[in-house]
């Protein structure tokens, strides 16, 4: 407990925490951290993952994600310049150690919207993230959300739901997730989200006032 205790402070004065938010795709983890970002601007910076999907409309390459072909993305991976990497519903994700670097660079809060296999592999890593589960109320009312969204084709929202079966299970284990928030209202999910990043937004705002 004592060991727990000296690390976490270590680690608040080499910089703020890195947060990770995990769960089903449609579940709100998007929706959620470009709130926070919005709120605590240049408190939060974004790690922005590599990804073989085809951008959304309304992505922008650099921001949201990295697109690359498989051929590059593999060639980041063999050359070691990823953290960890997941296939994920036909595409490759991962997370560049730049991507990380660029955020605590600017001692801000690093943000990671990964998936479950991502949560598996960071806990491997000496990065020592603020977990955070993002849950859907229940399966029908995330369909409807994927469904309303409207970026999915039928083939895509049925490998996302049928991969949110597992994601589900995955947050009910125990000692995984620091937190895990239910996404019923949004206003009320939001609350606990800033709750469980508090004490890194003080560790921020801190370091700014003291330096
Ligand atoms: N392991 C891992 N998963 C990622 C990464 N980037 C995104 N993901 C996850 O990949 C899944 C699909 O993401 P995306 O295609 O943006 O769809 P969305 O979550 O429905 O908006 C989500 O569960 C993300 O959390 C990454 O760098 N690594
Ligand atoms: N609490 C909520 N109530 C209703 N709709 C929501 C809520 N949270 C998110 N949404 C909507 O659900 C869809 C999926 O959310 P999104 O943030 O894209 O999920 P994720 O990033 O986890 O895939 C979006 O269209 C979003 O506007």
């Amino acid at each position: 407990m004592f060991m727990r205790f000296i690390y976490k402070r270590l680690s608040a004065m080499a910089g703020p925490r890195p947060v990770v938010l995990s769960g089903p795709s449609g579940a709100g983890k998007s929706t959620l951290l470009k709130k926070l970002m919005k709120e605590y601007n240049n408190v939060f910076g974004f790690s922005v993952s590599h990804t073989t999907r085809n951008p959304r409309p309304g992505e922008e390459n650099g921001k949201d994600y990295h697109y690359v072909t498989r051929d590059v993305m593999k060639a980041g991976i063999d050359k070691g310049e990823f953290i960890e990497n997941a296939e994920f519903s036909g595409n490759m994700y991962g997370t560049s150690k730049a991507a990380v670097q660029d955020v605590q660079a600017k001692n801000l809060i690093c943000i990671l919207d990964i998936d479950m296999q991502g949560v598996k592999n960071i806990k491997k890593t000496d990065l020592n993230p603020i977990y955070i589960s993002i849950q859907p109320p229940s399966m029908e009312v995330l369909e409807k959300r994927l469904r309303d969204r409207k970026t999915e084709s039928e083939e895509s929202l049925q490998k996302r739901l049928n991969a949110a079966k597992n994601e589900i299970e995955f947050s009910k284990k125990p000692g995984i997730f620091d937190v895990v928030i239910v996404n019923d209202n949004l206003e009320d999910a939001y609350d606990q989200l800033k709750n469980a990043v508090l004490e890194e937004i003080n560790v921020v705002n801190k370091m700014k006032v003291s330096s």
